[in-house]
C-alpha cells in the first residue's frame, strides 16, 4: 500500500515521503521511536501513524492484499515505548506504588474481590482518572465502560468527577499551574461525555460487543482504557457445555489482549470471587479461575483485613507480590484512613 492512501494528515504524509517512506512496508517494521527520529515528530505522533498504518494494512490484507510479517521490535524500543505511556492513577498512592505507578497501558489487569469491596468504585475512578490531562501527569484519554451487572451509577460517577476536579485545582495551585487552561477539559459534563457506557445483558451480547470494539476504538482514538464490570458474570449462569464456555472465554481474553496491544490502552477486567474447597479448607478464588487464569497480565485481589480494605498483587510478570490498604470514600478511591492518620502523626 502506498503512503498516499493512508488516512493521516497531509503534513504527516509529506514528512513520510520526504524521509523516503513511500510505501507502508517501507516503515512498518520500524519502531515508533525510530520513525519519530526520522520524521522529527513526537513519539506519540509516530505511534499514532504506525497504528493507523497497521490498521490500514490489516484492512488491505483482508481485502485481498498480500500480508507481510512485521520486523522485530528491539527490547530498547519496547522500554522506550513503555516510558511513553504514563500509568493511570487509582487515586490511592499506596495502591499506585504496588502497581508500579498505576494501571499500565498495553496490559490486561484483572481485579477481583468479594461483593461490596469496591471493584465498581475502582472501575469508575479509573474511567475518570484516565482523562487527567497530560500536563497533570495523566493520559488525557477517554474510557469505555462495559457494564454486565448494571452496577454503574452515574450519580456516583458525578460525585467522583467533582472530587477529582477539586483535587486537580488544589494540585494546580501547589504546582503553580494554570488550572483555567484545563478547566474546560475537566468540566464534569465533558468528563462524563468521555465515558462510553455499554450495558450488556447476556454473554452473546458481551462477545459481540468485544468483537466490535476494534472498530469503535478506531473511530474513537482517544480511548485509553476499557473496563469490563464484571467480566465473568454472564458466563457463570446458563452454561451446560463447559468446553464451549472455556473456548468462548479464551477467545474473548485473546481479543482483549490484542486490543490492549494494538491500541496501547489499558484493559481492566473486574471479577467476582467464589469459595473453593482447597487442601481441606474453603478458600476464596476468582470466578472461573481455572479457565480464565491465563487471560490477564496482572491480577489484583481486593480483600478485607479487619475493617480495612486491602489490595494484593496476586500475579504479575514484573511487579513484586505486595499488598496495600486503600479506602472507598465519598470522593472515590483514596489512601486508607489509618495510613492518612499515620502520615499526619509523622
Ligand atoms: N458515596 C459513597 N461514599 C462512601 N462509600 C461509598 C459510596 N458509594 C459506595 N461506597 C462504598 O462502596 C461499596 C460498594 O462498592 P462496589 O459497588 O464497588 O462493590 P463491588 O466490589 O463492585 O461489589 P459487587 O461485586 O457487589 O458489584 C459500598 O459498600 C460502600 O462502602
Amino acid at each position: 500500500m502506498e503512503v498516499g492512501r493512508l488516512p493521516i494528515s497531509a503534513s504527516q504524509r509529506g514528512k513520510l515521503i520526504a524521509a523516503g517512506y513511500t510505501t507502508l512496508s517501507s516503515f512498518s517494521s520500524l519502531s515508533p521511536s525510530h520513525l519519530a527520529r526520522d520524521l522529527k515528530i513526537s513519539d506519540n505522533e509516530a505511534a499514532e501513524i504506525m497504528r493507523v498504518a497497521s490498521h490500514s494494512h490489516r484492512l488491505d490484507g483482508s481485502a485481498g492484499g498480500c500480508g507481510t510479517v512485521n520486523g522485530a521490535q528491539t527490547a530498547w524500543d519496547m522500554l522506550h515505548e513503555e516510558e511513553m505511556f504514563p500509568r493511570i492513577t487509582t487515586s490511592c498512592e499506596d495502591l499506585d506504588n504496588i502497581l508500579g505507578g498505576g494501571i499500565n497501558c498495553k496490559e490486561v489487569t484483572e481485579i477481583g474481590g468479594v461483593p461490596g469491596i469496591g471493584k465498581t468504585q475502582l472501575g469508575i475512578q479509573l474511567a475518570i482518572n484516565v482523562q487527567i490531562p497530560v500536563d497533570y501527569g495523566g493520559l488525557g484519554g477517554k474510557a469505555i465502560y462495559i457494564d454486565t451487572e448494571g452496577s454503574f451509577m452515574v450519580e456516583r460517577a458525578l460525585q467522583i468527577v467533582e472530587a477529582c476536579i477539586e483535587d486537580m485545582s488544589e494540585c494546580g495551585a501547589l504546582l503553580r499551574k494554570d488550572f483555567q487552561a484545563c478547566q474546560l477539559k475537566m468540566h464534569p459534563n465533558n468528563i462524563l461525555e468521555n465515558i462510553f457506557y455499554f450495558r450488556v445483558c447476556s454473554y452473546t451480547e458481551q462477545i459481540a460487543l468485544i468483537n466490535y470494539l476494534d472498530k469503535f476504538i478506531s473511530e474513537h482514538k482517544d480511548v485509553k482504557i476499557v473496563i469490563v464490570d464484571s467480566v465473568t458474570f454472564h458466563f457463570r449462569q446458563d452454561f451446560d457445555d463447559m468446553a464451549l464456555r472455556t473456548r468462548l472465554l479464551s477467545g474473548m481474553a485473546l481479543k482483549l489482549m490484542k486490543l490492549a496491544k494494538d491500541f496501547s490502552l489499558a484493559v481492566v477486567l473486574l471479577n467476582q470471587v467464589t469459595t473453593k474447597y482447597i487442601d481441606g479448607s474453603f478458600q476464596l478464588t476468582l470466578a472461573l479461575g481455572d479457565s480464565w487464569s491465563h487471560s490477564c497480565t496482572n491480577r489484583v485481589i481486593l480483600y478485607w483485613n479487619g475493617n480495612e480494605r486491602y489490595a494484593y498483587i496476586d500475579k504479575s510478570p514484573s511487579l513484586r507480590l505486595a499488598s496495600a490498604p486503600y479506602s472507598v470514600t465519598s470522593k472515590g478511591i483514596r489512601n486508607s484512613a489509618s495510613n492518612c492518620k499515620r502520615i499526619k502523626m509523622m
